[in-house]
Order: structure tokens, then sequence, then C-alpha cells
């Protein structure tokens, strides 16, 4: 199994709270892997810190054998180390098409002269991006009729479908996703645990940051638990169920929001 992402000694520091604490993890091609604990246990500041929205305050991030701590998103996106936004990057008044199309172009590297001059390199190109976002609309499941559709008209789980396409366009190797499931009700988490499957079997290693168990529990192959900032288990989701130090960081959690 060849490694694709691994940290070491993670650690990402706000004022005096530390969010992410001194954290090892290693992601194999190939893999979905989970990242799960309570709320405020420090997932979100982790994905920031491997996609580079947030530089940490010590430890290393390797990716495909090269540590990319210091990299720009962009930069690592460009690499195949892509992240979804939660449909903060979703345009709600253009069509679903529309919006796997902008974020092809931004990814584009198409020169000014010939986008001017419309060469017939350039026409080409635009003829393949476009069967292209064609092909991952279908991927995720939005049907052709679908394209069409303005995103702020589409159901939650196929704005959740598109959030996916749109990451998609930027040719991932490593998918991270945040909470894709979030405010999504049964049918749709299926209809998205269907594609997550389909992006595992066309070769796309994916990172799942989820609360829903059933769904990481159900997908995964390995799982890390953070509590506190801190990885307080790994493994397999059956090694990670039957893990007594997950249980009592759930129950804790659980406990605390009741009061
Ligand atoms: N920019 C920031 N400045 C200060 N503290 C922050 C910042 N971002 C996160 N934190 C704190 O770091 C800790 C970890 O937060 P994080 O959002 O990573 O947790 P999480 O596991 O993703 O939580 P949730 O499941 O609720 O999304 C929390 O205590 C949070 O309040």
């Amino acid at each position: 199994m060849t490694t694709l992402l691994e940290t070491h000694g993670l650690t990402k520091r706000f004022d005096g709270l530390l969010a992410v604490d001194d954290l090892d993890l290693r992601v194999d091609e190939g893999e979905i892997f989970g990242l799960i604990g309570p709320n405020g246990s420090g997932k979100t500041t982790t994905l920031h810190l491997l996609t580079g929205f947030l530089r940490p305050t010590g430890g290393t991030v390797r990716y495909e054998g090269r540590e990319v701590e210091r990299l720009r998103p962009s930069v690592r996106a460009s690499q195949g180390l892509v992240r979804t936004f939660q449909l903060t990057n979703v345009f709600f008044t253009f069509t679903a098409l529309d919006n796997v199309r902008h974020t092809q172009h931004l990814h584009a590297s198409d020169s000014v002269l010939s986008s001017i001059f419309q060469t017939p390199g350039y026409r080409a190109e635009r003829r393949r991006l476009r069967a292209r976002a064609h092909e991952l609309l279908e991927l995720v499941g939005l049907a052709p009729e679908r394209r069409d559709v303005l995103a702020g008209n589409l159901s939650a789980g196929e704005q959740r479908r598109l959030e996916v396409a749109m990451a998609l366009a930027a040719d991932p190797r490593l998918l991270l996703l945040d909470e894709p499931a979030s405010g999504l009700n049964i049918e749709e988490t299926q209809e998205l645990e269907g594609v997550v499957t389909e992006l595992r079997d066309r070769g796309i290693t994916v990172i799942l940051v989820e609360h829903n168990m059933r769904m990481v529990l159900g997908l995964c192959t390995r799982i890390a638990v953070l509590n506190f900032g801190s990885k307080i288990a790994d493994g397999t989701p059956a090694e990670i169920s039957a893990d007594e130090s997950v249980v009592t960081a759930y129950l804790g959690a659980r406990r605390d929001a009741q009061g």
C-alpha cells in the first residue's frame, strides 16, 4: 500500500488553545479514511492544516512523499490535494453546470491571448471541458435534466453532490470531504455514500470528516478519532466501535452538551 499523505507531530495553537496536538496520521492510496471526534475536537482545524488554509504551529504534512505544509492551498490543489467547502463556494444563482464550469476556469491555464483570439486549440479545450463538466455532474448523480437548474433550486442532497462535482473539476488524487452529509436526510445521505464509493472505485483517495457515524463506519477503511485535539484512537471501523476511549469521549461530549 502506498502512503499518500502523512502528518508527523502536526500541531496548531490558537493563543492559549491547543486545537491540534502532536497529530500523526497516515492515509494510504485508495482508502476512504475517516476523521471523527466530538464537537471542537480539532477535525476542521486538521483539514485546514492538510489543505493549507492554516499554517501549523509545528509538525509536518507530507503529500506524495514531499513536505507541503508551507505551500499555499492553490498549489496543493494543483498537485491533487483538494477539498470541498460546505456550500460556501456554490453560486446559488448559477446553474449546476455553470458552477462546475466556473470551477474549471479557476483551475485552467488558458493564456489571455488564446482566449481573446479564440484559437482552434482554445475552442477544442473549451469543448473538452464542457464534456468533462457533463461527465462530472453525471458521476455525482445529477441527471442531465438537472444540469441547467439554478443551484439554489436544487435539493440539499443535490447541492452537496454538486459541491463534490466542483471539487472533482480540480482532478483530485486526494479529496477531503468536510461534513458532506450535514443537513441531509437518510435517502440523500445514501445517495452521497454511493458517490463516495464511486470516487474510491475510480482511484480517488478520500478523507471524510463527518459526524454521521453510520456513514463513517459503513464507508471507511480506517478511522482516526480526535478528542481535544489529540488522536485517541485509529483503526478499522470494528476496532474503533469497540474502543473504550472512543465511547467515553463521545459519551462525555454528550453529557457536556446536556449540561
Ligand atoms: N480561528 C480560530 N481561532 C481560535 N480558536 C479556534 C479557531 N478555529 C478553531 N478554534 C478552536 O479550536 C478547537 C477545535 O475546533 P475545530 O473547528 O477544529 O473542531 P471540530 O472538531 O471541527 O468541531 P465541529 O465538529 O464542531 O466542527 C475549538 O475549541 C475551536 O473553538
